[in-house]
């Protein structure tokens, strides 16, 4: 495991807001830390790098324990909390420079990693005039040019519109490529689907699940949302036809997502018995949903 946590807790004055996480964050893995705003994400990243001081519970990074090699491992991690620290009124290629000199990496590397973010053609521009998106890929060009093991991202893709999302998708796969671990967290289910190999996801704290990408997808399977003038009359009548429902609301009812074709089967099924249907779509489940089902699953940390 390149993290391994066990009981980790902090709490601010008497509010704890990391509780006994047990986090195992395997190599070559990208690592999805899921969570809506204020589940703790922040905290814990803050306590992987040693910025805060761990509460409770023990942090192993690399196989060693945090406190005792903070140097040696810190070395080896890149990271981007919040804002990336660019200095807007110089370059793109000058804000790499600047670290290559202080961390004595040589000018080629700056070069290599302006290519990795696919900022060469921008290199020279002022990084104030930067996009957003490309902010955070500098960002991530300074925080990969001591060529560290493992890279630490805090919601880098904040903020960015939907191009910006991908780039950021694409550069994280290109580098767990070249045998990199890579910790990322965010509050969009969608967006950590896409690019994890392993998930972790907490709520208030808490570790409420964590496994592969593919142990996720069994439990956050997607539903078909369908709208009708009667909700009541369609459950009753997709059931006795052998459907599934999983939830019967004022407008919508859900049923678990198979195939397209399915979608068609239940819209002539509907339509046939006399249900107006007003709309009938594919839907993820969003955290909330997820969170639900969790706590009904065995899956539960
Ligand atoms: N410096 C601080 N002092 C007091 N409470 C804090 C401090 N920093 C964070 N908190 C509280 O700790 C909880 C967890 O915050 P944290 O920033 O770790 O969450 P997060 O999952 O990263 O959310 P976000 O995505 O909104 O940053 C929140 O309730 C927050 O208000």
């Amino acid at each position: 495991m390149v993290i391994q946590t066990e009981g980790l807790s902090f709490s601010f004055g008497n509010q704890q807001v990391v509780k006994s996480l047990s986090l195992q964050v395997p190599a070559g893995s990208i690592y999805g830390f899921l969570g809506p705003n204020g589940a703790g994400k922040t905290t814990t990243i803050k306590m992987l790098l040693n910025l805060l001081k761990t509460g409770q519970g023990s942090i192993r990074v690399f196989g060693l324990e945090l406190q005792s090699n903070r140097i040696e491992i810190l070395k080896q991690i890149g990271s981007l909390i919040e804002q990336p620290a660019i200095y807007l009124h110089l370059t793109g290629r000058e804000n790499l420079m600047n670290r290559a000199m202080l961390l004595q990496v040589s000018d080629a590397k700056v070069d290599e990693m302006l290519k990795l973010v696919q900022l060469t053609n921008a290199a020279d521009k002022k990084a104030g005039q930067y996009s957003l998106g490309m902010k955070q890929r500098l960002g991530i060009a300074l925080a990969l040019l001591n060529d560290p093991k493992l890279l630490i991202l805090d919601e880098p893709t904040n903020g960015l519109d939907p191009n910006g999302i991908i780039e950021i998708r694409e550069l994280l796969v290109r580098l767990v490529a070249t045998g990199k671990t890579v910790f990322i967290s965010s509050h969009l289910l969608a967006e950590i689907e896409k690019m994890a190999t392993h998930v972790g996801i907490i709520n208030n704290g808490q570790l409420m699940f964590q496994g592969t990408i593919g142990d996720l997808q069994n439990i956050s399977q997607p539903l078909i949302s369908i709208e009708t003038d009667n909700t009541v009359d369609a459950a009753n009548l997709l059931t006795r036809n052998n459907f599934i429902v999983t939830e019967v609301g004022q407008d919508h009812l859900y049923v678990p997502f198979i195939s397209k074709q399915q979608i068609g089967e239940i819209n002539s099924l509907l339509v046939q018995n006399g249900v107006t249907v007003y709309g009938i779509n594919k839907q993820h489940k969003d955290l909330e949903r997820l969170f639900l089902d969790i706590t009904t699953t065995s899956n539960l940390i």
